[in-house]
């Protein structure tokens, strides 16, 4: 019998924009298990890249909905092969790649609602596997099921929009000017109009394929699509995750009616009511109980955004700054109050129903340092930290930015290098290249963080999570651009462990108990990187040749 076990837990999943991700964790907090399917490497036959398939536009991004159900089954059969006790599971919840959307079709609820135990998830959920590619040019990447399909298939598409999208800049022109301009609808739902926000890629669709809009009973995010399929019918979006859509009114917590109209007609009816963030949505559904084993009473808790996520798992606290290195980079701040303003964005607190959170998010993160990681490190992450130890804190004053696909903060492209002269050049030797990478990304972080108000305290910590938080020369550099220490917790699977948490919070639903009450024996985050003496003078001698990247 696996160790695993008869251990009472809950499990906290992130559907993210490279994998999804389990955890299980018992009643003391500790995780016990994780694990994690690669949509690149586990799943072929689906020819993502990162997660993803980019268009001949260059603008779209889309990830195909069938590879997340897919992945969703490969792990629980791995689960389970390796004797994991399902029948121990108190509660569940999770979180998903924020802004993505998927397109439920007329009848899928009946589908979800009537699963057999005796097939996988994705062979009931989309039988034929038509049109699962990126379709050839000339054929709209909006593309519908076959007729023939009709009634079983579950999906309008079956390719959806992810967050690396920016194809929607007319509707976000249009969405913007609707309601009165940027700065009036950052008030309104916590961000001027970004591309990737859902109610502008809705807009898309509705424009582009008519037909595919009106066949969608519901529209989820990915968060909310990953808790349908474990409620077994459509599970609601959450306040948090939704503040990502330029569609929900932040301060009241209910849709924007001069938003939804703006981008689609009946969007109200197919997106439902948005809930609070801890908010029970049900109990799990019964084909998860006769397959694995799960207890009927398990709870399904909502389930969020993964940045918002994050933010649960590392028990972010006031004055605290959390940088994710994931897929994106992004940089994020609790807040009392909401600022709106025309650059990051305002959402609803995940696990405070009365706070807010500030987050900057950067496209440009992981796969820009594993681009210059495999040109100039022979594709090692231990040859590129060699460059890091090996060159001097302010890389002698040589700078650079490396933006290979538009950024979203600010919206930039291409390689820029600045020598201590401050002459733009060409290249640098390798080692002081790969420095002037890292310096420049955490640079840009903190300049746009200090754009949003925020200033570093004695006591404030930056908390730092995602893939690259493994690389204690990355967050060595992280501690001396910001001046601050640099602190992780056990796992960099955040947006797991903060689901998990979450799910904890949920089984206490309507007895008041505070988030953090829940969480006060969780591990405490441990120190990873100080800043070297000396990093403040080096940092301000720079920040003269930083106007370039706000
Ligand atoms: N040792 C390392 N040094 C730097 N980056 C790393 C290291 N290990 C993993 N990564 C990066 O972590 C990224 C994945 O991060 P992760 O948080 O799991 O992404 P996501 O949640 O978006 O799927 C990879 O693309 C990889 O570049
Ligand atoms: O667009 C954003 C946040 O606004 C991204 O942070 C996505 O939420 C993707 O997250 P990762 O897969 O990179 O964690």
């Amino acid at each position: 019998m696996a160790e695993h076990a008869g251990r009472r837990c809950c499990l906290g999943w992130d559907f993210s924009t490279q994998q999804v991700k389990v955890v299980a964790v018992d009643a003391e907090l500790n995780v016990f298990y994780e694990d994690s399917v690669h949509f690149d490497r586990d799943l072929l036959e689906f020819g993502t890249q990162g997660g993803v398939h980019v268009h001949e536009d260059g603008l779209t991004v889309t990830s195909p909905v069938l590879m997340w159900v897919q992945a969703l089954d490969i792990i629980l059969e791995k689960m389970k092969a390796s004797g994991f006790d399902f029948s121990q599971v108190l509660a569940l919840s999770g979180a998903g790649q924020q802004h993505g959307s998927v397109y439920w079709k007329a009848g899928a609820s009946q589908v979800l609602a009537s699963l057999s135990p005796d097939l996988l998830l994705h062979e009931q959920l989309q039988p034929s596997r038509t049109l699962l590619r990126v379709p050839p040019s000339g054929i709209s990447p909006w593309d519908v099921m076959p007729p023939g399909d009709a009634g079983k298939a579950c999906f309008s598409i079956s390719d959806c929009p992810v967050w690396m999208d920016s194809s929607t800049t007319a509707q976000c022109r249009q969405l913007e000017a609707t309601v009165g301009g940027a700065q009036a609808l950052s008030c309104l739902t916590g961000s001027r109009a970004y591309e990737r926000f859902t109610g502008n890629q809705i807009a898309k669709l509705y424009q582009q394929n008519p037909e595919a809009y009106s066949h969608t009973e519901r529209i989820s995010l990915v968060s909310s699509f990953a808790a349908s399929l474990f409620l077994g019918s459509h599970s609601p979006i959450d306040y948090s995750d939704g503040s990502g859509m330029n569609l929900l009114r932040i301060q009241d917590k209910v849709w924007s009616q001069a938003c939804l109209g703006a981008c689609a007609p009946h969007l109200e009816e197919k997106l439902g009511l948005p809930v609070p963030s801890c908010s029970v949505v049900g109990a799990i559904s019964s084909y998860f109980v006769q397959r694995y084993g799960f207890p009927p009473g398990c709870k399904v808790v909502a389930f969020t955004g993964d940045n918002p996520a994050s933010l649960a798992g590392m028990r972010l606290e006031e004055g605290d700054i959390a940088v994710s290195l994931g897929t994106s980079d992004t940089l994020f701040l609790w807040l009392q109050e909401p600022t709106p303003t025309l650059e990051g964005h305002i959402f609803c607190n995940p696990v405070d129903p009365q706070h807010y959170m500030a987050l900057l998010c950067f496209k440009n993160g992981s796969l820009m340092r594993e681009k210059i990681r495999d040109e100039l490190a022979s594709s090692s992450w231990s040859e590129f930290s060699k460059a890091l130890q090996s060159t001097e804190m302010g890389n002698c004053g040589n700078l650079g930015f490396y933006f290979d696909v538009m950024e979203i903060t600010p919206e930039i492209i291409g390689r820029h290098r600045f020598s201590a002269e401050n002459h733009e050049v060409s290249a640098f030797p390798w080692d002081v290249e790969i420095r002037a990478l890292i310096e420049g990304q955490f640079m840009a972080k903190k300049i746009h963080a200090e754009g949003l108000g925020y200033r570093v305290m004695p006591k404030t910590k930056i908390l730092a999570t995602g893939g690259a938080s493994h690389n204690r020369d990355i967050l060595q550099v992280l501690a001396d651009v910001f001046g601050t220490p640099v602190y992780v917790i056990d796992t960099a699977n955040s947006a797991c462990v903060g689901s998990a948490y979450r799910a904890f919070h949920g089984l206490a639903a309507g007895t008041d108990v505070p988030f953090s009450e829940v969480v006060k024996l969780a591990p405490n985050p441990r120190l990873a990187a100080a800043p070297t003496p000396g990093a403040s003078q080096v940092r301000d001698h720079q920040s003269s040749f930083v106007a370039f990247a706000s």
